[in-house]
């Protein structure tokens, strides 16, 4: 499709870079991609392999090579094998530094393509272009790159801040509609921690709001990465603020673990939010009402709110390896009221529990 009415969000700061957002964007990959660039690996799953072959046509002609690599879907993607997979094409095909890598694909494929592209020769260029609503809004802007290793979530990895990030709302035609939803567990994150007009959005029109071909969708797409980019553009290697981007991951990354990975990011976070605003609303000053609003707006996306009751100790285990956790003591990112987050942190363990009760199923 030709492009229309494309919207350009900056990130500032240490690395400065758009984010693309609108229809047929895709068709400015060259342009972000510059003019040393010699050669391009497309890192991409199976289930966009249609995308990423139509892209490596348009681009072969440009370029001395253009290569595909394609990993296993979803988390499987985010292991060191695969990344091996891709060092061993890169350094096959002889990429020198002023070559690059495009991640293609969902937030899992985003976040393997960043770790490539931070790691091959200390780092090469690095594009990316978000397929799933959630790489969209999330996992393809600021720079987090990582894999998952046996103990946990994201436990390797860097910061690598990409070239540009391309989001094109027309890649999102074939995307399942459980995973948009997943992807809007981020986008209420966003207007939680710091944008009520996302919460207002979803409020008023939960169907128009999650619908890609409507102009509420694409506001609240924008509106999720703004918060993102204005985050990430004041504290990009996560020394305060950045902080506040994992509301409701502390909990969410263990549910994540504990599922080996099976579950999607966003359905693991929704859980991690109520857990947050429980702990909120106990340990610190988040009303009933600010509670019951998350629990709308959750279930009005069809994400689950609850986790059995007998998990708690194995939940706690793993979270004590989050990366938020400093000296054995556990960090939350709690609320003192809509668009106020701030660390919670050296609670009792007693009122750990008593929260997760409030969520047990
Ligand atoms: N780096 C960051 O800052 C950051 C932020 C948020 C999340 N993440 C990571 O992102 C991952 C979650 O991202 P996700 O929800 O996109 O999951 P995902 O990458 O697993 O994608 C979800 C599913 O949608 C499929 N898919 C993606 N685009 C498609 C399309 N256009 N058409 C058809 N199918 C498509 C994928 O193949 C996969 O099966 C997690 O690993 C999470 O840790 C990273
Ligand atoms: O960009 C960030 O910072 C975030 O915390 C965004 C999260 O949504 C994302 O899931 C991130 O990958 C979590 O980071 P981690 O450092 O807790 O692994
Ligand atoms: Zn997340």
């Amino acid at each position: 499709m030709t492009e229309q009415q494309a919207t350009e969000i900056q990130v500032t700061g240490e690395n400065e870079y758009s984010v693309l957002v609108g229809r047929g964007v895709i068709d400015r990959v060259p342009e972000v991609l510059g003019d040393r660039v010699a050669k391009v690996l497309i890192v991409h799953t199976p289930t966009v392999g249609k995308i990423a072959s139509d892209l490596r046509d348009a681009l072969q002609g440009r370029y001395d090579q253009v290569l595909l690599a394609e990993v296993p879907d979803a988390e499987s993607a985010k292991r060191v094998e695969v990344a091996a997979f891709c060092w061993q094409i890169l350094g096959q095909s002889d990429f020198t530094r002023t070559d690059a890598v495009i991640g293609l694909g969902g937030g899992a494929v985003t976040d393997l393509a960043g770790f490539v592209a931070a790691t091959w020769l200390r780092g090469v260029k690095l594009v990316q272009i978000p397929t799933s609503v959630l790489g969209m809004v999330d996992a393809s802007v600021g720079g987090k790159t990582g894999i998952n290793t046996t103990e946990g979530k994201n436990l390797v990895g860097s910061f690598y801040a990409p070239a540009g990030v391309i989001c094109d709302l027309d890649l999102l035609d074939s995307l399942p509609r459980n995973e948009v939803l997943a992807g809007f567990a981020e986008i209420a994150k966003c207007g939680f921690i710091a944008e009520p007009e996302i919460l207002e959005l979803l409020e008023a029109d939960v169907d128009r709001a999650t619908d890609p071909a409507t102009p509420e969708f694409q506001r609240l797409v924008e509106l999720a990465i703004g918060v993102k980019a204005r985050v990430v553009s004041e504290d990009f290697r996560e020394g305060g603020l950045r902080e506040i981007l994992n509301y409701g991951h502390t909990l969410g990354h263990a549910i994540e673990h504990a599922e080996r990975y099976q579950w999607r990011h966003g359905v693991a976070i929704s859980i991690g939010m109520m857990y947050a605003a429980e702990l909120g609303r106990m340990a610190g000053a988040l009303s009933d009402e600010a509670v019951d609003r998350h629990r709308r707006i959750l279930s009005s996306l069809t994400l689950p709110l609850h986790y059995p009751a007998g998990r708690w100790q194995g939940l706690l285990a793993t979270m004590q390896r989050d990366k938020k956790a400093r000296a054995g003591m556990l960090r939350f990112i709690v609320l003192d009221d809509i668009g106020k987050p701030r660390v919670l942190a050296g609670v009792d363990d007693s009122m750990l529990q008593f929260a997760y009760q409030e969520i047990a199923s």
